[in-house]
């Protein structure tokens, strides 16, 4: 990583012609191998590559044609795609190819009972009578196999000629050698049975065990499309939130028009039951409106005059008037998309053992198949066992379920989080979520509601009305440029005293964690915390000591006030804790977490709020750029943190966090230092985070057991281990079989994850 991240350009591409995890391999290599190419992650289960490269010495077009020339097809993922009717071609391509598959499933399966049917009598050695002695015929069987070798099974070797060209084998060579075997022995004791008889050899044909084979694995692939096309069932369902159409004002005049159409500026008018089309400022009017669909928040919103609104909601009852303010790929519903698309296509750390077990995977069966034969030949002296045992171990090796087993999760798994409005950057983040034991909170915004208001005021000078205005003004004043959300709260309360906060103020200076300074009328003021003002300006504090103390020990914020560097009041601010943050810091709790608040805040303050909603530990007074040094310290003690906090200010703590997790209020969401968003400021959504990634990652182990377990105890049992003991062969059409259905089995089991509920 020796380039700027900002020289860096990410694109993702929609990739086709896939037939397992050897072909992922392959393009990947393939795009790698592009010069300016930094990363590349591609995902079978997704079918999609992320590509990381430096704009200045390559370009999208030069990646394509790198995946064009290894054999594959990649076309680049526009984020209008879906507004558009492109969806409908891809899936209409899509369909087509079910079809196909179906069809020659059909085929492949007449054919093989026929041949099954033909077979019953000499398998059995008993004399069917219902069934006639010609079906046996190798001729007959040659005639009828020979369609079913070559057209059901043309894709096999279609696909492991594209991955010979590109000096790799993937499933469909073994599928394509295992079969071929099969077929072209049988052929060849169908053309001289004369010449075996005579030797005193009984000639056996094995047309049966390839159209079977074929059939069967043409019928998993069949099974598992259906499968994997549920897995990416959450972005389609998100998909479709989207509004067909709008209406809007032009020329003085309500009109309908194509979403697509709808321009920034334009007033959108919404009826009551409608969905609202794109994101927008409430201009007139008013309702409430469900935004469950985009922040998996089920409380219906209230909106108004000024309020933003979001584009995919529903609204309820009212109607109203709004200005667009964001359309297209722009919209919060396209990000939310485009991010999900991104995370499903993304890779889990996890997947890299099973992939490097794909790269020398197939040589190494080709080559224990190889050796099945050559020792069933040579010690046994057995050429037909040798022939079946070797087809055997090429088939029941099919790696594909190795393939499928991490990505179908990860899709199922993120997904799921979009649905549930938590929105997970990548598979890593939601690999890591479920090693994390610790959990940091920000305070103001995060466990609080962030708006605090100002509930006492107190000055040295008593009570004398008049002057105490007159000192709050000024303050007002100096507060009016700062940002902070206390800032914001002191001018408020300013304002509804009836205060005018109109004057020029000079010097003006906002030390992060510590308060503002400014010249106003001629009197130099410092607001801020006590540390501050005592230890390093060195104004006496004593005056309101007792005070404070009291006010921070019902969870309330104080601000210290001085003039030309005395002491002259005290500001006493309260936030609400948000009603989710006990529940979700219990939930925490129970799942074994370790639970952390972090705050800018002073000790006593910082303590009554954590008590408020039962955090023992407290990190107090750290200053907005220590928090990552605070993150990193926690780090050192050995956990996995997660840093929980707004997004904006808490940045640098969120990316030195093992995980970032933004709470995005509305429709703000910063989706920027963090690893997972929560769509609502609902804190549940850390809590089911958390779950979810145990799950996902539960149900990856799940898959990878069964599809080594499958693997490993398949090839010696077909090579014909337990021979020798138990007279035990495998037969070909079983492994199959038993092929065919492992990779059906790892896609149904992602799908359980389908029914995840947060608790
Ligand atoms: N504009 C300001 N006016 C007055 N006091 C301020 C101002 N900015 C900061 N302070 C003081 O500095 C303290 C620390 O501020 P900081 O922004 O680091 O944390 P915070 O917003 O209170 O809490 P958190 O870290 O949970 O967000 C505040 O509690 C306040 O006492
Ligand atoms: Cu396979
Ligand atoms: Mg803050």
């Amino acid at each position: 990583m020796t380039t700027n991240k900002l020289e860096q350009e990410t694109t993702t591409l929609k990739l086709e012609g896939m037939s397992c995890a050897g072909c992922a391999s392959a393009i990947e290599k393939a795009i790698s191998n592009v010069s300016g190419v930094e990363t590349c992650d591609v995902n079978f289960g997704a079918e999609q590559a992320t590509v990381g490269f430096n704009p200045e010495t390559t370009n999208v077009e030069r990646i394509q044609k790198a995946v064009a020339d290894a054999g594959y097809g990649a076309s680049v993922y526009s984020q209008d795609d879906w507004l558009g009717g492109q969806q409908d071609e891809e899936k209409a391509k899509q369909e087509a190819a079910t079809k196909d598959l179906k069809r020659k499933t059909i085929v492949g399966g007449i054919i093989s009972a026929i041949l099954m049917v033909g077979g019953l009598p000499m398998m059995t050695g008993l004399d069917i009578p219902w069934i006639p002695h010609w079906l046996h015929n190798f001729w007959l069987q040659l005639v009828l196999t020979t369609p079913v070798q070559f057209w059901c099974g043309a894709s096999f070797y279609r696909n492991s000629w594209k991955a010979f060209k590109n000096r790799a084998a993937t499933m469909d060579t073994l599928i394509a050698l295992g079969t071929s075997a099969a077929y072209f022995y049988s052929l060849f004791v169908t053309l001289f049975s004369g010449v075996l008889r005579e030797q005193g050899i009984t000639p056996e044909v094995y047309y049966e065990t390839s159209a079977v084979i074929i059939t069967m694995i043409l019928l998993g692939n069949f099974f598992e499309l259906r499968a994997r096309d549920k897995t990416s069932e959450a972005i389609r369902k998100l998909m479709s939130l989207q509004a067909r159409s709008a209406r809007v004002i032009r020329d003085g005049e309500v009109q309908d028009i194509p979403i697509e159409a709808v321009q920034i500026g334009d007033v959108v008018v919404v009826r009551p039951g409608e969905k609202i089309p794109v994101d927008g400022e409430v201009i007139e009017g008013g309702s409430t409106v469900d935004e469950s669909m985009v922040t998996g928040e089920s409380m219906p919103v209230q909106k108004q005059a000024g309020d933003e609104v979001v584009g995919a909601t529903i609204n309820k009852t009212g109607s109203f008037q709004f200005r667009a303010t964001r359309v297209g790929k722009d919209t919060v519903l396209a990000q939310i998309v485009h991010l999900v698309q991104e995370a499903q296509g993304s890779k889990a750390p996890i997947q890299n053992l099973a992939d490097q077990i794909t790269g020398w995977f197939v040589p190494a069966v080709i080559a224990i198949a190889l050796l099945t034969f050559i020792i069933w030949f040579n010690a046994m002296g057995n050429l037909t066992l040798g022939i079946i045992n070797m087809v055997a171990v090429l088939i029941i090796a099919c790696p594909c379920t190795l393939g499928l087993a991490t990505p179908t999760s990860i899709m199922v798994g993120t997904g799921k989080g979009a649905e549930n409005g938590i929105l997970i950057k990548g598979a890593e983040s939601l690999q890591i979520a479920h090693e994390l034991n610790t959990i940091v909170f920000d305070k103001t915004g995060t466990l609080t509601v962030g708006k605090p208001k100002v509930t006492d005021f107190v000055t040295t000078i008593g009570n004398d009305g008049k002057k105490e205005l007159k000192l709050l003004r000024l303050v007002a004043l100096v507060e009016q440029q700062s940002e902070h959300p206390l800032a914001e709260a002191v001018v408020e309360y300013a304002q509804s005293q009836g205060i005018q906060l109109e004057e020029t103020i000079q010097n003006f200076n906002a030390i992060p964690g510590s308060g503002v300074e400014a010249t106003v009328s001629d009197r130099w003021l410092q607001i801020g915390t006590a540390r501050w003002l005592k230890e390093e300006i060195g104004i006496n504090t004593d005056f309101f000591s007792d005070q404070a103390q009291q006010w921070e020990a019902e969870g309330k914020t104080v601000i210290w006030i001085a003039v030309d560097g005395e002491l002259q009041g005290l500001i006493a601010l309260a936030d609400t804790v948000k009603p989710a943050s006990t529940e979700a810091v219990k939930a925490l709790r129970n799942l074994g977490l370790e639970v952390v608040m972090i705050t800018g805040d002073n000790e006593t303050t910082a303590n009554a709020i954590a008590r408020q909603v039962g955090i023992p530990r407290v990190m107090a007074q750290v200053r907005p750029d220590q928090k990552a040094e605070q993150i990193v310290a926690l780090q050192k003690e050995g956990k996995r943190v997660a840093m929980v906090g707004d997004g904006i200010n808490d940045a640098p703590a969120l990316a030195q966090a093992d995980v970032g997790i933004a709470i995005g209020t509305g429709t703000d969401i910063a989706i920027t230092a963090s690893d997972i968003t929560l769509i609502s400021g609902d804190l549940q959504g850390v809590v089911t985070a958390i779950q979810l990634s145990r799950a996902t990652i539960r149900n990856i182990r799940q898959n990878l057991f069964f599809a080594f377990v499958y693997n490993v105890a398949g090839i010696p049992i077909a090579a014909g281990i337990l021979y020798p003991f138990l007279g035990l062969l495998l037969n070909p059409i079983i492994a199959g079989a038993a092929m065919a259905f492992s990779s059906v089995s790892v896609v149904s089991n992602a799908l359980r994850l389908r029914n995840f509920k947060p608790s």
